[in-house]
């Protein structure tokens, strides 16, 4: 594992650390899949180079989301408002997050990004095309990275992780997240979000928070704004990469490794000055009546189970009723709380605990 020379920083809350690297054409699969593992372990979130994701696939994909989000406002509402699938403008969910972005979020299967193209673009074909290749590579490429990390942890499957993402009813999806730069900012909204370090060039454009699918794999143009938040507490900036992809491990494979690997908090700023940010976001996630259950090699009498078994349904369900901010693995931990509501998912006294 390659770690990359640390990036300047600002705040004195933010430090810089580098950032763990996976080269995924290392000959050696036994210590790939050891080095990928131990990134998960510390981290939740790598680099990936040699990623093998051909430059044209990418490219027309970021043809097709800057030519979406250079349309006139009213064009782009046509595939809004984001409820939560299509075009969204600084609301964040639907319990009244914001942040300075406008995005585009995707359903991936063939029939609804067919469906939905015709309202983003006016050559729905070539989206439609551009966003399917897009994310069959990203798919490969979180499969061999899962597979990875089964063996990296001596699981007797292989494809116990894969398999989730690699199902026609997976529940995958994709985002385009656009940052629109500084120069930019309209000035009838001066009241924008900032972080609380006293530091007011950071405006925040996606708030802090975990994905809660499985794995998340991203790039982005090569404008930055996306940090990391380290278990010690420090905000980390990741160098913006254009021809490489990161890996973000999200709550479900938290939960189906029993805590092991750790979904990684994250938030991305909007201080670019002149250049607008764009990233675009695959989220692997299961299909809704797939089971999250630690998995038995996870689970010893030593480590006992970390989480009540949960389907990816009920996840997602409790996730859309929570701010983006709240740690929601916590609604299915075990013995986190003493309370009357016998194990029901979420627990509905949550914020009526009994200690
Ligand atoms: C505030 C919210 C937006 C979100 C759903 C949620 O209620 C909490 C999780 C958020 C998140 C973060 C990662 C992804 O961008 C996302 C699509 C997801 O699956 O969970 C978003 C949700 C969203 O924007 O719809
Ligand atoms: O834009 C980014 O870099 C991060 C976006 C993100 O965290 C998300 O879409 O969930
Ligand atoms: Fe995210």
């Amino acid at each position: 594992m390659v770690v990359s020379s640390p990036s300047p920083i600002r705040s004195k809350k933010i430090m810089a650390i580098g950032i763990p690297t996976i080269d995924l054409s290392n000959y050696n699969r036994s210590k790939l899949s050891e080095q990928i593992v131990e990134a998960c372990e510390e981290y939740g979130f790598f680099k990936v180079v040699n990623h093998g994701i051909p430059k044209e696939v990418v490219e027309k994909m970021e043809t097709q989301g800057s030519e979406f989000f250079a349309k006139p406002t009213m064009e782009k509402q046509r595939a809004g408002p984001a409820c939560p699938f299509g075009y969204g403008c600084k609301n964040i969910g639907c319990k009244g997050d914001t942040g300075e972005l406008e995005y585009l979020l995707i359903q991936t299967n063939r029939q609804s990004i067919s469906e939905r193209s015709n309202d983003i673009s006016n050559d729905p074909t070539k989206f439609s095309c551009a966003v399917n290749d897009y994310i069959e590579a990203v798919k490969e490429l979180a499969c061999e990275i899962l597979d990875l990390v089964a063996e990296g942890l001596w699981v007797s499957d292989k494809s116990v992780f894969s398999r989730f993402i690699r199902d026609v009813q997976s529940d995958s999806i994709l985002r385009l997240n656009h940052y629109p730069p500084v120069k930019d900012w309209d000035p009838a909204t001066k009241q924008h979000p900032f972080t609380n370090n006293n530091n007011n060039d950071n405006r925040i454009g996606f708030g802090e928070h975990s994905d809660p699918q499985i794995l998340t794999i991203f790039r982005s143009n090569n404008v930055g704004g996306l940090q990391i938040f380290l278990r010690d507490g420090l905000w980390v900036p990741v160098a913006p990469d254009a021809n490489q992809f990161f890996v973000m491990v999200g709550d479900a494979l938290q939960a189906l490794t029993n805590g092991r690997l750790v979904s990684v908090r994250h938030r991305a700023l909007a201080n670019s000055v002149v250049k607008p940010r764009m990233s675009m976001v695959y989220f692997g996630a299961p299909p809704l009546n797939a089971w999250m259950s630690p998995l038995p090699e996870m689970v010893s009498p030593e480590k006992p189970s970390l989480y009540k078994p949960f389907t990816w349904g009920e996840y997602k369900k409790a996730a859309y009723t929570t701010r983006l901010g709240d740690s929601r693995l916590d609604l299915f931990k075990i013995n986190n709380h003493r309370c009357k509501c016998n194990d029901q998912i979420p627990c509905p006294c949550f914020d009526n605990l009994v200690q």
